[in-house]
């Protein structure tokens, strides 16, 4: 007999911070694990604020259709095995890759800009927050190509201050946060630090011991 049957698990950080990779290869070792993407909901570029440098303001929550996020999140904790409600999956991966009856549904939900945002901060169980400094978290991301591309200076005048200020806002807010993920570790290693951290929170949550 389960005392929690549904949890649910924030995969936070900066930008290449190795949330995705991290929360995929989580899902792959969690019973029952289900993932949703916070990326997924940005809006479409015309519904982007620019400012006066030319430069899309994406790192900000203005950016993401936050209730259509909210919206899959909800129908999750509704019904964790099914989605008959949704009109499409694409939102969250469709099955998990392990089950257990006996073990508590999990949702994982990774994005950047999570934990300020009230309406989902309110329904994790867990937060975890992946740090990696200024140069790692730059050189990680000028090798990836983001539509639009990111221009020159982008990184150092939007997307660095706008994670210095969610930071620096989380703090304020007094969020509780798990012990931070360093994601300059090695990938084997990171998921082995999460993984052993996660289950046994998971096993105390749902097993209230
Ligand atoms: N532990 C790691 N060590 C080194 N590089 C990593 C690690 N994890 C992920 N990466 C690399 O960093 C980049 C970003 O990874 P990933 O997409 O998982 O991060 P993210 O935090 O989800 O990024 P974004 O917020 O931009 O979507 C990728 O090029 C990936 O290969
Ligand atoms: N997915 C998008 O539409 C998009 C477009 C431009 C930039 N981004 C970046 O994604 C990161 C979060 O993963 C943020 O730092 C955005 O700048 C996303």
């Amino acid at each position: 007999m389960l005392v929690k049957e549904k949890i649910v698990i924030g995969i936070s950080g900066v930008t290449n911070a190795g949330k995705t990779s991290l929360s995929l290869r989580l899902q792959k070792a969690l019973p029952n694990c289900k993932v949703i993407h916070q990326d997924d909901f940005f809006k479409p570029p015309e519904e982007v604020v620019v400012d006066s440098n030319g430069f899309y303001q994406y790192d900000v929550i203005t950016a993401l259709n936050m209730d259509a996020m909210m919206n899959v999140v909800n129908a999750w904790i509704k019904d964790p095995s099914g989605f008959k409600e949704l009109p499409s999956e694409s939102h969250i991966t469709s099955q998990p890759l392990q089950y257990d009856p006996d073990a508590p549904h999990i949702l994982l939900i990774e994005g950047f800009l999570m934990y300020t945002y009230r309406p989902l901060l309110n329904v994790f169980d867990l937060r975890y927050l992946l740090t990696v400094p200024f140069d790692e978290a730059k050189r990680r991301r000028s090798t990836r190509v983001y539509c639009p591309e990111d221009p020159p200076g982008y990184f150092e005048g939007h997307v660095w201050p706008m994670y210095l200020e969610h930071k620096e806002e989380i703090r304020s807010l007094g969020v509780d946060i798990e012990p931070y993920l360093d994601g300059t570790n090695p990938p084997d290693e990171l998921f082995r630090l999460a993984y052993d951290d996660i289950s046994a929170k998971v096993r105390r949550l749902s097993s209230g011991v």
